[in-house]
């Protein structure tokens, strides 16, 4: 295998957005959870996607992962390395997005890297290096209220400084407008001021073409799915991969029994689990039980037995901003996301060993817990549901042929659910 792109995703969500957004871009696209163990089947792809879980976790954990992917792919033929980070930014002064862009550009030897969360698809633009969610600065946008990772100031330029060893300088749309190689020109500039990385404006669609290309040029870029399409594109208009489509996912029927685990704190999951509740049975778990002990969960796999049955359910542990503090009050934020996000990889396992073959999970962590405790190597990409989240079909699970949905806690319209479920067949 002689990969065009190799991808690093600091979350399994984001991994499986960008695995989307690349295949619907035309490069054949696999996505592995972790580095794959020699044995895995992977097809023959020109763009991998190894997940991590590597967001939230302690920043040397996830350089020394980071780097683990790094050289796996740059040994099968990856030039290119994007390091996926959320559209969000989702970090804290502590890292990871820093310590990781530093060492991967460290190894590649690369003097300056281009970094943007811009995705201006799903209403994320960066201007003058602030990032816009919708209309909102990040700071005003629901992400000031992330469990884990409160974003409070919107200037990426300093949230970055603050977490890189490099000197952070932008590249202003008015730069992006003229082109790749104006933004090639602007980069040596900063180079030769001693700047190691640059936030790259991006405002609309065709941006993510001029600085696609623009990063090409270099052997590592930080950003999410659409500094992704960008690079795709410049692939397929250098001619180094062919528009394929979705050529090698399966859509022979799953079957099997469905459910839905929500773990994402987000206003669009809370949003799309009100609505759920009109067109299946939904459980609420009561978040302070679940982080006490077992018992929590396990009246969760008897309510959900007596109904699966009959039809889809939905298990959620959401909680509005107030709750989530409260329980973070009494238990630590981590400690309490932590015991929230085995609780429901737990239900998860239950879930299978009942017969489900087709999960759908909402919330970047919760999708980690539970797709590491099902023991799943690797994605093909599938149809997509929404903007961002694609149907994955498991490749190499122990429970055999399954489909899934992980999809990130702000992605999806109010019926993601019922989206989903009609897809996943
Ligand atoms: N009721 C709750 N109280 C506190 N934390 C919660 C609650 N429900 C879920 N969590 C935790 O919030 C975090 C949500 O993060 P994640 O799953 O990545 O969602 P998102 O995709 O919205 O970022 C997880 O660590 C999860 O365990
Ligand atoms: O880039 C994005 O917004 C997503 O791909 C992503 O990374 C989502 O993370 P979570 O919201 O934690 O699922």
């Amino acid at each position: 295998m002689s990969l065009k792109l190799g991808c690093i995703a600091d979350d399994y969500t984001g991994a499986s957005d960008l695995a989307n957004t690349l295949t619907r871009a035309g490069l054949r696209t696999v996505q592995t959870i972790g580095v794959p163990a020699s044995d895995l089947a992977l097809p023959e792809v020109d763009a991998v996607v190894v997940s991590l879980k590597s967001r939230s976790i302690e920043a040397s954990q996830a350089v020394a992962r980071s780097r683990e992917a790094d050289r796996w792919l740059r040994a099968r033929g990856a030039e290119h390395v994007l390091f996926k980070i959320c559209s969000t930014f989702d970090s804290t002064d502590a890292g990871n997005i820093g310590p990781v862009m530093d060492a991967l550009a460290g190894d590649a030897g690369d003097p300056i890297v281009l970094v943007t969360p811009a995705f201006p698809e799903t209403k994320r633009t960066v201007y003058q290096g602030n990032l816009f969610v919708g209309a909102v600065p990040l700071n005003e946008s629901p992400l000031k209220d992330h469990p884990l990772n409160p974003m409070h100031d919107a200037n990426l330029v300093r949230v970055l400084g603050r977490q890189s060893r490099r000197r952070i300088g932008l590249v202003d749309l008015a730069t992006v407008v003229h082109g790749p190689e104006a933004i090639g020109h602007r980069l040596q500039e900063l180079a030769g001021q001693d700047f190691g990385a640059a936030i790259i404006d991006a405002v609309f669609d065709a941006d993510l073409t001029a600085i696609g290309a623009a990063a090409l040029k270099s052997k590592v870029s930080v950003g999410a799915s659409g500094i992704g399409l960008g690079l795709a594109r410049a692939l397929v208009a250098a001619g180094q991969a062919h528009s394929h489509g979705l050529t090698h996912h399966e859509d022979a029927p799953v079957g099997g029994m469905a459910a839905c685990l929500a773990g994402s704190c987000s206003q669009a999951t809370l949003q799309q689990i009100a609505q759920a509740e009109t067109i299946m049975p939904v459980l609420h778990l009561d978040a302070a039980a679940l982080v006490a002990g077992p018992d929590e969960a396990q009246r969760a796999m008897v309510w959900a037995g007596e109904r699966i049955g009959r039809g889809p359910v939905l298990i959620a542990s959401s909680a509005t901003p107030d709750q989530v503090s409260a329980l973070q009050a009494r238990h630590g934020r981590e400690a309490a996301g932590h015991a929230i996000e085995q609780a429901m990889a737990d239900l998860a396992e239950g879930l299978i060993e009942v017969g489900v073959r087709r999960l759908i999970v909402a919330g970047g962590e919760t999708s980690g817990a539970v797709v590491d405790r099902l023991r799943i190597p690797g994605f093909l990409v599938g149809p997509e549901i929404a903007a961002g989240v694609p149907v994955l079909r498991a490749i190499g699970a122990e429970a055999g042929d399954m489909l899934l949905a992980l999809k990130s806690g702000n992605f999806g319209g109010p019926q993601f659910f019922a989206d989903a479920l009609g897809l996943m067949r």
